[in-house]
């Protein structure tokens, strides 16, 4: 990513958490990556949008990501390649719409951006919802990777990073065995 160093970004930023964490797919996790705190440098999340942007060459209409990680990169991203920035929100029923307002038009071509893919469920579920408007999904970017491999999208899928980190069902969780207090973050 132009010289920067990702892994860098969320270490200096304090976005890299170690402990016992609970993740949105309800597996456990010894470590997060907690985006928010690195996005939060308007110069940094610029720097993250222009590295995404560079990793696809198909023009796009509009970006399109899940809030509420995804809208600061869906903008910073769209600002990087001259398109609309969309989000895709939870509807409360365990999927996601596009955010009242935001029009997409029949064919236009989209990139889905996430920050951290771990099973891929919640970009897939902003990609479904910009597809039930008509949007036509030609990639998908990811700031950090930590599916090991798992996340498919029917579409290429591109990350800066990619990064081992082990997850547990609840049930398998060495950290659940040794007491460790859960943190919902
Ligand atoms: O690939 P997955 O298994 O879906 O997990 C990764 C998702 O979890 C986080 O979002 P979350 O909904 O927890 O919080 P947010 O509202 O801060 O984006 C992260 O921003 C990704 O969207
Ligand atoms: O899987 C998740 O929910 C998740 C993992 C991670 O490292 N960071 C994050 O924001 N969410
Ligand atoms: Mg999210």
């Amino acid at each position: 990513m132009g010289g920067v160093d990702v892994l860098e970004l969320y270490r200096t930023t304090g976005a890299l958490l170690e402990g016992h964490f609970l993740l949105r797919s309800g597996r456990h996790s010894p470590k997060f990556l907690q985006s928010a705190t690195l996005l939060q440098h308007p110069l940094y999340a610029e720097a993250v949008g222009q590295a995404l942007a560079e990793l696809f060459e198909e023009p796009v209409d509009f970006v399109v990501g899940p809030a509420m990680g995804g809208v600061v990169l869906s903008f910073v991203t769209a600002k990087a390649l001259g398109a609309r920035a969309l989000f895709a929100e939870k509807d409360g029923q365990g999927g996601m719409r596009i955010r009242e307002g935001l029009t997409v038009h029949p064919g236009e071509r989209f990139l889905a951006v996430e920050d951290v893919v771990t099973t891929g469920g919640s970009v897939q579920q902003a990609i479904w919802a910009a597809e039930r408007k008509g949007g036509r999904c030609v990639g998908v970017g990811a700031i950090v990777d930590r599916s090991a491999g798992r996340a498919e999208f029917g579409a290429p899928f591109r990350a800066l990073l990619r990064l081992d980190f082990p997850t547990y069902t609840p049930e398998s969780c060495p950290l659940c065995q040794r007491g460790v207090p859960l943190q919902e973050v």
